[in-house]
């Protein structure tokens, strides 16, 4: 792909500057294996628009609203492909369990690094993982940080997974009368939180990016033809497997009950959501009656990921004002 090589062409310098092995700059995302992606080169080839991914407008809906939902964001052939593998790692017994209890969520998981030998969906992760770089400015979340010489380069880490989930339908979880779930939680946690400390990598979390790779697209769109609706007022609108965004709830609201509207997505395939993971408080709805199931490529970008330098691990936890420092 074009923007593969020349992103890694030009990151050579940037590369230098940052640790070895370290992929905590979007702008050098690609720079693992610039020959080596194989068949993944041959499917972002296949994927990819003209950069940047997100126009203006998203990334100033992104900025304004704390997310946006973009529609399409891999091609077909690319979807067919990567759901494919899916399918066969769901076979083999690739997914276990999520980490976090039946109470809190029932969804299992398998983590994706950018060596896996799933070609499409290394694909899907490296376009994924490209969307900081063509990020400059996160606005309300960001603009604060990307000041004077920061301006120049995108200050959100990139890791080297991403979190594959299946949620099942309620039809395939025997003895349980509802699909898989996750209640409403955040991914992050804000500067300073204490727990931070001792998961840096999970609670320096700033932009959450969901790309769903679901199978049986018209069941999961519906009539409607699927995509993003926002209701005013607290309460989600509730179809089985959205994902919801409480938009404007309270910090220490955990629940959604001060949320001034909600939005909701449908898990269509090659639909992308953005968030801030810090502040949205969100949920994915019981599955429900569905007989397809509910698959998501997660990517958490932020601050301090597994292999980020310590600079990178304090400039996250730091108040904008103290960044000069560093
Ligand atoms: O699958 C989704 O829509 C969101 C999943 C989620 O919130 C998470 O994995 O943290
Ligand atoms: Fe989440």
């Amino acid at each position: 792909m074009l923007r593969v090589a020349g992103r890694t062409a030009s990151a050579g310098a940037a590369l230098a500057t940052t640790l070895a092995g370290v992929n905590a700059i979007g702008e050098v995302s690609y720079r693992e294996d610039p020959q080596g992606l194989g068949e993944a080169a041959r499917l972002l080839r296949l994927s990819s628009t003209a950069p940047p991914r997100l126009s203006a407008s998203q990334q100033a809906d992104l900025a304004a609203n704390g997310y946006v939902v973009v529609a399409r964001f891999l091609t077909a052939a690319h979807l067919r492909a990567a759901r494919a593998e899916v399918a066969a790692m769901r076979k083999a017994g690739a997914f276990a369990p999520a980490v976090g209890g039946e109470v809190v969520r029932t969804d299992s998981v398998h983590w994706l690094g950018i060596r896996a030998a799933q070609p499409a969906l290394v694909a899907a992760l490296a376009e994924l993982r490209a969307l900081p770089a063509t990020m400059r400015s996160f606005g309300g979340f960001e603009a604060a940080r990307v000041e004077g010489a920061e301006a120049a380069r995108p200050l959100l880490g990139v890791p080297r997974e991403g979190q594959l989930a299946c949620y099942e339908p309620a039809a395939s979880r025997e003895g349980q009368c509802s699909g898989a779930r996750y209640r409403p939680h955040r991914d992050g946690f804000a500067s300073l939180h204490p727990r931070a400390l001792l998961l840096p990598g999970i609670y320096m979390r700033e932009v959450t990016a969901v790309l769903y790779l679901s199978p049986n697209e018209d069941e999961w769109a519906g009539a409607s033809g699927g995509g993003e609706v926002v209701a005013t007022g607290g309460a989600a609108a509730g179809r089985p497997g959205s994902l919801v965004l409480y938009l404007d709830a309270a910090a220490e609201d955990e629940r959604g009950a001060t949320a001034s509207r909600v939005a909701e997505v449908r898990p269509v395939a090659g639909t992308l959501v953005l968030f801030d993971s810090r502040r949205m408080l969100h949920e994915v709805l019981p599955h429900g009656e569905c007989s397809a199931e509910r698959v998501a490529l997660t990517v958490w970008f932020g601050g301090a990921h597994r292999g980020a330098s310590l600079r990178d691990v304090l400039r996250a936890m730091l108040p904008a004002r103290c960044l000069g420092v560093l």
